[in-house]
């Protein structure tokens, strides 16, 4: 039986982390901790050491100080910020899903289905639009069942309507599949309300909290400036609304910062 205790549902936690290359120290001083079905989102400038953090969280990078845990067996799935792919070969969105690792076409079919993207299975991921082709990297993810899914900005080059549509996305697969979800946000703007918690990352840890605490801490204003903090809007989700149509009528943002 699963054990529901706080500490059980813990997926990962650094504490302390920091990770220098030759003379220079990227990253210092992060805590943090994700838990089953949570949330957290990672903003700063560039360079502030977002990527870096995530890749520790990943294990792809190995901290030069502090101790990192991650639950054995973690399975983590990773939708990229880019990913290099020829396009001059054609290359289908089934095909695109199973390049690492084989899968049913049943697993492949229930994957798409799961973000929305079944009718898509056969076409050219050279044709796909922005928030297509950032659907079918989530179920490149998600077909792992993954524990833990890892995002690096997945609002990129999708226009405004496609993302208040994939953060719904994002809500619905942390809501079905109980999963913690990391998420790299270099938009600034628009912070999903779920988000749990917020690390506001500039080298260290600048302040965190839920989307409200940091938009008013001072350490954000500072580093972001007042005016930065005024347009921060955190995209609502409407619990009574029409899944799958007028998303945009639930958002409250404010169009101007867009
Ligand atoms: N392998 C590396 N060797 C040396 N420096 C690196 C390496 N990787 C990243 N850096 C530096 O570490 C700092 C943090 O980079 P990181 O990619 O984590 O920032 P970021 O917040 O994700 O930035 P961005 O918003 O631009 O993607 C940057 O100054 C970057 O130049």
């Amino acid at each position: 039986m699963r054990e529901l205790d706080g500490a059980s549902n813990q997926l990962v936690r650094l504490n302390g982390v920091a990770v220098a290359r030759g003379r220079r120290t990227l990253v210092s001083g992060i805590d943090l901790s994700i838990a089953r079905g949570e949330i957290v989102t990672l903003i700063g400038p560039n360079g502030s050491g977002k990527s870096t953090t995530a890749k520790v969280v990943t294990g792809v990078l190995r901290a030069s100080r502090g101790q990192v845990w991650r639950k054995p067996g973690l399975r983590i799935g990773y939708v990229p910020q880019k990913l290099s792919i020829d396009w001059t070969l054609p290359l289908t969105v089934e095909r695109l899903v199973t390049l690492t690792a084989a899968f049913a076409p049943h697993e492949v079919e229930a994957a798409l289905r799961a973000v929305g993207a079944a009718h898509l299975k056969r076409a050219a991921v050279q044709d796909l639009s922005g928030g297509e082709f950032q659907r079918v990297l989530f179920a490149r993810a998600m077909i792992r069942k993954p524990d833990l899914l890892v995002l690096d900005e997945p609002v990129q080059g999708v226009d405004f309507a496609g993302e208040i549509a994939l953060y719904e996305l994002i809500r619905e697969i942390r809501d079905t599949t109980g999963c913690g979800i990391l998420m790299i946000s270099h938009d600034l703007h628009v912070v999903m309300a779920e988000t749990d918690t917020v690390l506001c990352l500039n080298g260290h840890v600048c302040c965190r909290g839920t989307p409200d605490t940091v938009k008013a801490s001072p350490e954000y204003r500072q580093l972001f400036g007042a005016r930065a903090a005024e347009t921060l809007a955190i995209y609502q989700h409407d619990h009574s609304h029409d899944h799958g149509h007028h998303h945009h009528e639930h958002a409250e943002v404010d169009a101007d910062v867009r």
